[in-house]
């Protein structure tokens, strides 16, 4: 690489793969972090001497996946997690149905999803289930049902509300094989294994991306960064929110899908406990209630970590109504819905925390999705690089695998391939 200067602009998964790979190959390389932590949105809380998962919690199918190759390259355990172990508290006075109409809600969406052909990318999922009850193929399910269906079955997985996500959302990307799995010991190690003797810069802010035909200059906490190549891995909210400044501007394929594509939210609060009152072997609560987007799904990491611990998930606009409270408000309110699962006379939680990623400056949402106008072009217009100068990764980047760890290392690893293609 004749020691040809890379700066990867973002420490997540997949600026530091990217970095790690050039690193490798001898090029000098240089990663500037905004936060004064690497990782991104992996992100692991051990404030109460256990690790908490606030950012990715999950390996999406273990099968293949770089992201379990690289786990085990760290000598870091996975731990499998079967969704199917799970106890649905239903609230509404239907106990037990809700399993078996899952797959016929899902049945009926997937096929009108595939009939809707181009329709699939202006559509969304809420207008898709609002025509499959207008033709009776689960007018038999309640609302309270369909709602729970719809939250944990596609907000939960895509991060945004039914009505903010195109139809084609369903079917975007691919799936691989093989159990998921967690990181018991925090998802971060992945972080810091990769980083190794990187040279890696915390606090430094990039505000402007400059290149012309002789290399890229870096503007960073009021000075400038000059390199060869640049890498760009901040987050699609942060580019969405136009506070980075290109110059010359960016390509207007690239600002159309900056602007097309979505950007979701999802937020966990977990809450410690003296004791268990829960079915301790239990990996999965689902919560059926009147409210379908308010907690629920919880999952519980007593096994993972040995200490009683209970994790919400919540999507869309309900995660961004918890965002409006502070930390005290919202465990109040995880510990309120517990209630109405476990029974009124619950204890008082030990302790609890609680992200908030819409308004995290570094992330201003959680991952990518599409919403309706977009497709997947969006997100090879999003990975193009700028005059062989400035490249870009990240989760949004990936058609394969987006909103995910491994779509995002992969990514990393991709544009690492780009400039030395260049390069060498
Ligand atoms: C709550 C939540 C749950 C999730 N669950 C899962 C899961 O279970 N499984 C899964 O596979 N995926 C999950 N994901 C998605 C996964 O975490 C992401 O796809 C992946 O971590 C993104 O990596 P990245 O490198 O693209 O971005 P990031 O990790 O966000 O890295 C980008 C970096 O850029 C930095 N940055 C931002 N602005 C600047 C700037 N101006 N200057 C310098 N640096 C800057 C940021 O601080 C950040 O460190 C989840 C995400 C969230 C938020």
């Amino acid at each position: 690489a004749d020691g040809a200067r890379v700066v990867v602009i973002g420490a997540g998964i997949s600026g530091l793969a990217a970095a790690r790979q050039l690193a490798d190959r001898g090029f000098k390389v240089t990663v500037l972090e905004a936060r004064d932590r690497i990782g991104g949105r992996l992100w692991s809380d051990r404030s109460f001497g256990i690790p908490l998962d606030l950012g990715a919690s999950w390996i999406h199918g273990t099968r293949g996946n770089p992201v379990a190759q690289l786990s085990e390259s760290l000598g870091q355990p996975l731990q499998d997690w079967n969704y199917e172990d799970r106890a649905i508290i239903d609230l509404t006075g239907h106990r037990g149905r809700l399993q078996e109409r899952a797959d016929e809600f899902l049945t009926g969406l997937e096929d009108f999803a595939s009939q809707a052909g181009s329709h699939a990318a202006t559509l969304t999922i809420r207008d898709a289930v609002s025509h499959i009850r207008r033709k009776r193929r689960i007018a038999h399910l309640s609302d309270a049902e369909i709602g729970a269906l719809i939250t944990n079955h596609v907000e939960l997985d895509y991060a945004a509300d039914s009505g903010e996500l195109a139809l084609a959302a369903l079917g975007e990307g691919r799936v691989l094989g093989g159990p998921d799995a967690i990181l018991p010991r925090g998802y971060d190690r992945l972080a810091h294994g990769l980083a190794g003797d990187l040279e890696v810069r915390l606090s430094s802010s990039v505000d402007g991306i400059y290149h012309s035909s002789n290399g890229v200059s870096v503007l960073v906490n009021g000075q400038t960064f000059s390199a060869d190549y640049a890498i760009v891995t901040v987050p699609l909210g942060v580019l969405k929110s136009g506070r980075i400044d290109f110059g010359p501007p960016l390509p207007d394929a690239k600002r159309k899908a900056i602007g097309n594509l979505g950007m979701g939210v999802l937020n966990k609060v977990y809450l410690t406990f003296a004791e268990p009152f829960w079915e301790p072997d239990a990996l999965n609560f689902i919560r059926v209630s009147d409210k379908p987007r308010q907690f629920a799904y919880w999952i519980n990491l007593s096994r993972a970590t040995g200490v009683p611990v209970l994790g919400a998930l919540n999507a869309g606009s309900f995660a961004r109504d918890l965002e409006a409270m502070d930390n005290a408000g919202r465990m109040a309110a995880a510990h309120e819905a517990l209630r109405t699962m476990f029974g009124a006379d619950l204890p008082v939680p030990k302790a609890g925390i609680s992200s908030a990623w819409a308004s995290d400056a570094q992330a201003l949402g959680s991952y990518s999705f599409l919403a309706p106008g977009s497709t997947s072009a969006d997100r090879l217009a999003l990975a193009a690089s700028v005059n062989d100068r400035v490249f870009f990764a990240g989760e949004a980047t990936s058609p394969d695998f987006p909103a995910t760890v491994h779509g995002a290392l992969l990514s990393g690893r991709k544009a690492a391939e780009e400039v030395q293609a260049l390069a060498s």
